[in-house]
């Protein structure tokens, strides 16, 4: 992990792809090396998140979960961050709005699996983070459908552009969203916190 703050310049794009990461798999690399490729981005940074705020079981500690996520996670333009814990935020909408304050110029897109698009509504002023920034939907086994027809997407289904209009998404006008269709990867940190072997 670089430690303290990454560096982009001002016109770059970074995707910030928030989560537990408890453990990173290779489920996260992939989606974040497509979103790379089909998205046109500069860098993605993964936020190892201090806590999601609608889980109630609390995570491995920061350092485990942040060691194992650059173990996995090798890229030259994907940083593995603690930013969430520097800047002292637990919401996305926070998040967001602090990294815009403090990069200048610099354009993010959030990026997150279609499972938590099903339930993204629920998310502390997630109409805010549709405003701020333009938002990448990866597809994941089994979720595509609730995702597709959830209250977030049927609200904002004239704000949705195809896969294939999506690269250079980064640099269109916010509210603007896409579901990236594309290969699947099955891995889920449920599953191998269930194998025991992330205990
Ligand atoms: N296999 C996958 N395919 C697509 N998106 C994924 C995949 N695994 C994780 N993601 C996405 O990556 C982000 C971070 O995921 P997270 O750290 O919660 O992993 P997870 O496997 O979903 O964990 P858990 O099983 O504990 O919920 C989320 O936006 C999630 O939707
Ligand atoms: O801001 C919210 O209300 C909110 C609610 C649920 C999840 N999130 C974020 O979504 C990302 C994925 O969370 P998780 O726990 O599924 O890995 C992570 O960055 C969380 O902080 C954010």
């Amino acid at each position: 992990m670089q430690g303290g703050f990454p560096f982009a310049r001002a016109g770059q794009v970074v995707g910030l792809l928030g989560g537990s990461f408890d453990p990173a798999h290779h489920g996260h690399v992939h989606i974040t090396r497509e979103a790379l490729k089909r998205l046109g981005l500069d860098h993605v940074w993964w936020l190892v998140s201090p806590g999601n705020p609608l889980k109630a079981r609390g995570p491995a500690t920061m350092e485990r979960r942040l060691a194992r996520a650059c173990q996995i996670m090798r890229h030259p333009r994907v940083k593995v961050t603690d930013l969430e814990a520097r800047l002292g935020t637990r919401f996305t909408a926070q998040t967001i709005a602090a990294l815009q304050a403090r990069y200048p110029g610099v354009r993010f897109v959030w990026l997150m699996g279609a499972d938590n698009l099903a339930t993204f509504h629920h998310w502390e002023n997630w109409r805010d983070i549709l405003a701020r920034v333009p938002v990448a939907v990866l597809a994941r086994p089994g979720d595509r459908i609730a995702a597709r027809t959830s209250p977030a997407a049927t609200i904002f289904r004239a704000d949705r552009i195809t896969t294939q209009a999506a690269h250079g998404i980064g640099r269109r006008a916010p509210p603007v969203w896409t579901f990236l269709n594309m290969p699947m990867d099955d891995a889920s940190s449920t599953e191998i916190r269930a194998t025991g072997a992330w205990s």
